[in-house]
């Protein structure tokens, strides 16, 4: 089994490119099912869940082509129905999280979709009402079958309403828009998810016909339309990627460039990081992180202890949390993380504890951490990467670790993160990929 080796406390040095955003690739590249002619898709990161759809997409019928090492062409014009009934399918299917957005396309497209349980991290649970409490408002008929664990969704024909969603799921919000631009009439969505790539992909489906308003905020509308067309689109880089990378550079006081980031549409994303303390320079749309040695975190105005809590876009994105928390560990000053979002993410603090970082878990969803101003360093340690935002906060720490760290289950790493050892090597970092086995306890 694949692991990380990496011997930390080397500060690293130079300009690193962010990847295309992984979430916003598997909400575009589900879109391309919406329509028989050809689409164009670049800067999609060579990544495990973006592959594994792009693989799916296939199996379905989508032609797919490879044009360029970034860039896609799909077209989605013979689309295999039966293979829905497949054990590939469910194999497939239920391996990554994204794949729940086929279901939208495919219900506005051919009247019908099932899909498996979808996958992707294990954080807590990740309820799928919102998309088919949509897929219902708009007419459709919904069965889970929990023998199979398969989810279905049948409509003759699709038509447009007025849609409050019981939560602003982002992906649940793809998916009603995507079934939504298909219906007969005008759809309401409120409550609905804004992220940027959620923007990025109405905007897309905008450049291939349908008629999507109130973009960017939480209430859109939709007038149906009957057949959309083909289109170019590319991706934002990946602002998770970037968020990573300021940790980086803070906790192993290193001198980075973070290379065409699209600043304004990072939102909160910079002012958080700047609140933990540390420097961030715009120079032109790269963000320039100086070596320093210290950095202070702020508190409130009345002086009371920071609260970093997630919360839907405009507010922080839940995907930053944990790496906030491991920039936490060596500032100095003292901080609350507070995970509202997901139930399971926080459980990792005990593999930094092992490190030698200040923490107490308050409960699943709170965390207090008290910064130690790298006046201790962490140590290295052996340890499983749980999911993939730990993972990656696992892998800063080890790099600013002293000693020797081994990285386990990297595949949920690599899910996300595309040649990521490749890169961070490029920085300087001591990293190379080993076969190894996690220690039994
Ligand atoms: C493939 C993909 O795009 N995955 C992202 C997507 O997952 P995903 O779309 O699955 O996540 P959702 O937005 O549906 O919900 C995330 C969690 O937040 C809770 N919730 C959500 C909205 C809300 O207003 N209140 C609330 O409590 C949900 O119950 C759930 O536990 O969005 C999450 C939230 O940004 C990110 O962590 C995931 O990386
Ligand atoms: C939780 C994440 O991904 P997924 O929704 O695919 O599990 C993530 O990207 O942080």
């Amino acid at each position: 089994m694949n692991a990380f080796e990496i011997n930390g406390g080397k500060p690293l040095r130079g300009e690193i490119i962010p990847q295309g955003a992984k979430n916003e690739a598997l909400q575009v590249i589900s879109a391309v099912l919406l329509t028989e002619e050809q689409v164009i898709i670049s800067n999609v990161p060579d990544i495990k869940d973006v592959n594994k759809l792009i693989e799916l997409l296939g199996d379905l019928g989508v032609r797919v082509e490879h044009l360029k090492k970034d860039t896609y062409s799909f077209q989605a014009k013979d689309i295999d129905l039966d293979f829905f009934m497949s054990e590939q399918f469910k194999a497939k299917g239920g391996s990554l999280r994204g794949s729940i957005m086929i279901v939208g396309p495919l219900l506005a497209r051919f009247g019908k979709a099932s899909i498996p349980k979808p996958g992707g991290d294990k954080i807590g649970r990740r309820r799928l009402d919102t998309h088919f409490l949509g897929f219902e408002k708009l007419g459709a008929k919904f069965n889970y079958n929990s023998k199979t664990n398969f989810f279905n969704v049948d409509a003759s024909h699709l038509k447009g309403a007025y849609i409050l969603l019981d939560e602003a799921s982002v992906t649940g919000t793809a998916n009603v828009i995507m079934a939504a631009v298909l219906a007969k009439g005008i759809t309401t969505i409120y409550n609905a998810a804004c992220e940027p790539y959620i923007q990025q992909l109405c905007k897309m489906l905008n450049r291939m016909g349908a008629k999507i308003s109130g973009i960017g905020s939480n209430l859109l509308n939709i007038e149906g339309v009957e057949k959309l067309g083909g289109t170019e689109h590319r991706l934002l880089p990946d602002m998770i990627e970037i968020g990573s990378f300021i940790g980086l550079a803070a906790m192993t006081g290193s001198e980075i460039t973070i290379k065409d980031v699209h600043y304004n549409e990072l939102g909160i994303i910079p002012d958080i990081f700047k609140r933990m303390g540390i420097r961030l320079k715009l120079r032109g749309d790269d963000i320039y992180i100086p070596s320093q040695p210290h950095y202070e975190i702020d508190t409130f105005i009345d002086g009371s202890i920071l609260t970093v809590a997630d919360a839907p876009w405009p507010g922080f994105t839940p995907d930053l949390l944990s790496i906030v928390l491991v920039v936490a560990t060596q500032a100095k000053g003292n901080v609350m993380i507070h995970q509202k979002m997901f139930e399971s993410r926080l459980f990792f603090v005990d593999k930094l504890i092992d490190m030698g970082a200040q923490i107490i878990l308050c409960d699943p969803h709170r965390a207090t951490v008290m910064g130690l101003d790298k006046q201790v360093q962490l140590r290295g340690i052996e340890m499983t990467s749980p999911d993939i935002r730990a993972g990656v906060s696992l892998l800063i720490a080890a790099l600013s670790a002293s000693g020797r760290s081994i990285i386990h289950n990297i595949e949920q790493i690599e899910r996300g993160y595309q040649d990521i050892d490749i890169r961070l090597r490029a920085l300087g970092a001591d990293i190379k990929r080993i076969n190894t086995m996690p220690k039994q306890h």
